[in-house]
């Protein structure tokens, strides 16, 4: 195993240190370590945080290669300042058995670039009607403990009250993608002001709404772990404020595309914006910025949804939902909060790594921790170019813009999987 020193990285925007990284391990930290035969790593301006674990990531394999692979995904990650991802099931064939899992498991091993934590289904095929072998993919080599049926809602309240029992056994959670499918039937886009003028169907906040407040009781009621998925409007905030000042154990993630993006997108009628949950009004995004500060919503989550281009490039209404993100979270959380360090760590590294368990991330990089970590440049710009992605899919909603701050290096175990800017393999 090689030794790395990093020299000059403020550490969560501290004052600048030299972390010395060896067998995995950050051993030292100070000013002027001498490098002993390491490699050195220049950090001067640039910012260490705890490598970002991402809760929500579709990394379609197997099944949709083309749009994805677990290598493609991970390397994009690494760029983003990933250290570990939690892989969706809705892959073909699903990840509903412990087989599955393990192949997931197995192929983020190989690729080396994150660790691939692969999410299980809820239910057989996403099918809504049996649940899967919740408990074959707890033990499994993937060691499962967040299950999720997302893209489609765990509807049936009678399942995910089984479900939600079910995992209290191993410490697992629910993650619910929070939409009762009959009120969002033919829906184009956010119900409102836009939809109207646009004469297509909406999709109203009441679906979402609803979902979370009728889980957050059953959670209650079976005193399990629930999480709700991609929260999108001001309402699922007011349900989640309440719940957790009751006690209720739930924890809630946002996306950056919600908390940056409006429906006056959907306009331009150009698939790229089209996503579920929809992207929402200002006064929402306004309240889940406020909620994410809070802690009312406790993680950003990419819900990272690489599409092929045919899926893509189509009208509208064929187009598939679904937008890339683990490029670009970081930069468009620094342009949504600024340079607020701590928090950017607390919401997308030490609480997204507590919910899925993932004991070696998640900690700051200081002496005794696993050297998981990534190293940004905040002074950075830079202008989003899909071709440049490491994402074999190219539907991010930010081509052209310019967002702040840049991933320089990132570290997994003490390897670096990317250095100066760029991916090492
Ligand atoms: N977010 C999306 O619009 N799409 C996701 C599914 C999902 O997260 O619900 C996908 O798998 O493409
Ligand atoms: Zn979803
Ligand atoms: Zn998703």
């Amino acid at each position: 195993m090689s030794t790395y020193l990093i020299k000059g990285a403020r550490v969560v925007g501290a004052e600048p240190t030299d972390l010395l990284l060896r067998d995995g391990v950050v051993v030292e930290s100070g000013r002027g370590l001498d490098a002993r035969g390491a490699r050195v790593v220049d950090a001067d301006g640039l910012v260490a945080l705890p490598g970002l674990v991402d809760l929500h990531t579709h990394l379609r394999e197997p099944g949709r290669e083309d749009a994805e692979t677990v290598e493609s995904g991970s390397r994009a990650a690494a760029l983003g300042g990933y250290t570990a991802v939690c892989a969706m099931a809705n892959t073909s064939p699903v990840a509903d058995t412990a087989g599955v899992v393990e192949q997931v498991w197995r192929l983020g091993r190989e690729a080396g670039l994150v660790d691939v934590q692969p999410i299980g289904a809820v239910t057989v095929g996403l099918g809504g009607e049996r649940l899967a072998e919740l408990g074959a993919m707890a033990d499994s080599a993937a060691r499962v403990r967040i299950f999720s049926d997302d893209g489609h809602c765990v509807a049936d309240p009678r399942l995910m009250r089984r479900a939600l029992e079910y995992v209290k056994a191993f410490d697992g959670v629910i993650a619910q993608h929070a939409e009762e499918p009959r009120l969002t039937e033919g829906a184009q886009l956010h119900e409102g002001e836009v939809s109207t003028r646009l004469g297509l169907t909406g999709w109203p906040a009441v679906a979402e709404e609803a979902i979370i407040a009728r889980d957050v009781l059953l959670a209650e009621h079976v005193g399990s772990r629930l999480h709700v998925c991609h929260v999108s409007t001001a309402g699922s905030v007011e349900v989640l404020r309440q719940a957790k000042a009751r006690g209720v154990r739930v924890t809630a993630e946002v996306t950056p595309h919600h908390l940056l993006l409006t429906d006056e997108l959907a306009a331009s009628y150009d698939p790229v914006f089209k996503v579920n949950p929809p992207l929402r009004t200002a006064s929402d995004v306004a309240a889940l910025r406020a909620a994410l500060v809070e802690g009312i919503i406790d993680v950003v989550a990419t819900d990272h949804a690489p599409h092929a281009l045919e899926d893509k490039e189509c009208e509208w209404a064929y187009a598939r939902p679904g937008m890339l993100g683990l490029e670009t979270a970081l930069p468009v959380l620094l342009s949504v909060l600024g340079e607020r360090w701590d928090l950017i760590a607390e919401r997308m590294s030490r609480i997204p790594a507590r919910i899925a368990g993932l004991t070696e991330h998640g900690h700051d990089p200081v002496p005794g921790a696993v050297a998981n970590l990534t190293l940004v440049d905040p002074a950075a710009r830079r202008t989003v170019d899909p071709a440049e992605l490491a994402s074999r899919s190219r539907n991010t909603p930010y081509a052209g813009t310019v967002l702040p701050g840049r991933i320089m290096a990132t570290f997994l175990r003490g390897e670096p999987t990317v250095l100066d800017g760029k991916a090492v393999k």
